[in-house]
């Protein structure tokens, strides 16, 4: 079995991971991962009790118990590159002895829940509603830098994808699809469709501030486009890496996409912390239940 070298997988002097400072033992096998720092004692309020809280830059963790049921709550901050972080150092401290810097030899899979904010790209989806991706499309570069195995439906998908999107190909994108699993005992009854994991909030999602976009019709292709019966339904940043990133490492992964804009009808929620804290409470509820 190979060995982890100091530098390929960094421990603090306290033997915690670089970044998310956390030791094993400190995160519970079902992960709630959301963006947003301030939404981790949102989410970790509906625990009875909260064992630990430990965090480093934009990275907090909470554990505790709900109804018997041990959860972590982990922030990712914004965007596939945080997630390449994260992923990673969790999956270390389940499946690495961090003593001997050997991989385990019977390997632990997390539940990884995301529920994250999103814009909708069709004009049938409601704002504040909640929407389950079954698969994401990323125009971010980070599971290219993974040797993964694709299906061939999901190639075909991804190239008649990228065909209407950029006939330039300045743009490549990558295909990964959640947990089967998952969704289908947490995301039941929920709408689902393609996401789209974007490298950035304005351009990359076809927003124009001030500057043109470079990617023409960039909104009109991801809205248009549908591929035997699949169609694309919403923008966000994290997604594509945490099902590319899960499935590479063996991992479950579902995500929740909190839906508060609609970019199609250019509205924007009245009332989006509320929204958020209503679809928490379901979502958590479904966890303890069925996970
Ligand atoms: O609400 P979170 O989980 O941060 O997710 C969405 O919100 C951020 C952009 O405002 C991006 O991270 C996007 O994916
Ligand atoms: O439009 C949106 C809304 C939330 N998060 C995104 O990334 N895009």
């Amino acid at each position: 079995m190979r060995f982890i070298s100091d530098t390929d997988l960094i421990l603090n002097a306290d033997g915690s991971v670089y970044h998310l400072n956390l030791l094993p033992g400190d995160i519970a096998d079902t992960i709630i991962l959301v963006g947003d720092p301030e939404r981790v004692p949102q989410v970790s309020r509906h625990f009875d009790t909260i064992d630990l809280k430990k965090g480093k830059r934009e990275f907090i963790t909470h554990t505790g118990v709900m109804r018997g049921k041990r959860l972590s709550v982990v922030s990712t901050g914004i965007g596939t590159d945080n997630i390449d972080i994260v992923l990673n150092e969790l999956d270390a401290l389940v499946n690495i002895d961090l003593d001997t810097r050997m991989v385990k030899g019977e390997l632990n899979q997390l539940n990884l829940i995301r529920i994250g904010t999103s814009g909708a790209v069709q004009a049938d989806i409601p704002i504040d509603s909640l929407l389950v991706s079954s698969a994401a499309i990323g125009l971010d570069s980070l599971m290219h830098y993974y040797k993964r195995e694709t299906s061939a439906a999901d190639e075909e998908l991804l190239a008649a994808f990228s065909k209407s999107l950029n006939g330039s190909g300045s743009v490549l994108p990558y295909f990964a699809a959640g947990s089967r699993e998952l969704i289908s005992i947490l995301g039941n009854g929920f709408k689902q469709g393609i996401t789209i994991t974007a490298p950035g909030f304005y351009a990359p999602q076809g927003r124009s501030v001030r500057v043109a976009s470079a990617v023409p019709q960039f909104f009109e292709v991801i809205n248009q486009f549908e591929y035997k019966g699949q169609r694309i339904t919403n923008l966000e940043m994290e997604t594509a890496g945490i099902y590319g990133m899960a499935a590479v490492l063996g991992h479950r992964a579902i995500s929740f996409n909190v839906i508060l804009a609609n970019r199609a009808t250019n509205v924007f929620s009245r009332t989006p912390a509320e929204t958020m804290e209503r679809f928490i409470g379901e979502v958590l509820d479904r966890v303890v239940e069925y996970t």
